[in-house]
């Protein structure tokens, strides 16, 4: 069987792409390469796609890992792509959401790779639900929103630095690989879009689970009122004592704090 290129799957082109879903379909070869060279995929990984859609990135990584898992919700999809794959791998297609499907289930034993060009509208709950199987998971790679991505590895001082940043930074590397322009997805998107690489750290150097809700809750408070002083912001739910105990000076404000700062704040709750 003759084997599919990105630019020749063999979907109807009747699929109208489903706004409620985030279909924006890659179709720029040149970008196709150059995410699937970023992932590097090979045939002894365990790789898991979010959103498969029309094949874009599947087929291209298929050839290279030879196996895939992949997880698309619209199902109208998700049934075609298993005739795509015919010839080139085998794959696993997981009509489902998403956050619903337990990713340490899939990765059985193996760090799991997980890529995407994910729905920009529930992308936050997709990386966060990600997060949540970090002991499994060894790397991902998604597309997103560029301004999400900015926000995701600002340092502390810059303006986009915020709650997601610190969240984020805590239990994560963040390195933004690739800008991809609206022109190279059908239809195009509003915005511009960033490639990104994310790999969990290792769980020693993460705040300890029983720390996560207390530090969800200072970042908030925090955030929450970002021009003020941390001892403004905090008001009731830390005194600035306990700033103070926590080796932070009760009169900086939350976008001038390191993610760390966010930990020893939480251990004085
Ligand atoms: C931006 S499109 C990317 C499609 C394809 N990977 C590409 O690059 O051309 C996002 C894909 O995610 C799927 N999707 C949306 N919400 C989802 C969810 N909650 N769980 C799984 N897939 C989802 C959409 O149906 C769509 O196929």
């Amino acid at each position: 069987m003759a084997k599919l290129s990105p630019m020749q799957t063999d979907f109807p082109r009747t699929h109208i792409p489903r706004k409620r879903f985030g279909q924006h379909f890659l179709h720029d070869a040149g970008i196709i390469r150059r995410i699937v060279q970023a992932i590097g995929p090979r045939e002894d990984q365990a790789i898991v796609e979010i959103g498969p859609g029309e094949g874009a990135l599947t087929l291209p990584v298929l050839r290279e890992a030879r196996h895939l898992t992949v997880i698309e919700l619209d199902r109208d999809l998700a049934p075609r792509l298993a005739a795509l794959a015919e010839g080139i791998g085998r794959i696993e297609v997981i009509n489902a959401d998403v956050l619903t499907v337990d990713l340490t289930g899939l990765a059985a034993g193996r760090p799991l790779r997980v890529i995407g060009n994910l729905p920009y509208n529930i992308s936050t709950p997709i990386l966060f639900h990600c997060l949540e199987h970090a002991d499994a998971i060894a790397d991902m790679h998604f597309m997103l929103q560029k301004e999400v991505v900015e926000r995701m590895a600002a340092p502390p001082g810059s303006k986009t630095y915020g709650r997601l940043s610190v969240m984020l930074q805590l239990v994560c590397q963040v390195e933004p690989l690739l800008d991809v322009p609206p022109g190279a997805f059908r239809p195009p998107p509003k915005v511009d879009s960033q490639v990104v690489r994310v790999t969990p750290l290792p769980a020693p150097e993460r705040p300890a689970p029983d720390l996560h809700t207390a530090i969800d809750r200072v970042v908030r408070a925090a955030f929450g009122q970002r021009r003020k002083t941390v001892a403004n912001a905090l008001g009731t739910l830390l005194p600035a004592a306990r700033i103070e105990a926590a080796g932070i000076d009760p009169r900086s404000r939350a976008e001038q704090l390191p993610p760390g700062a966010y930990v020893a704040l939480a251990g004085q709750l």
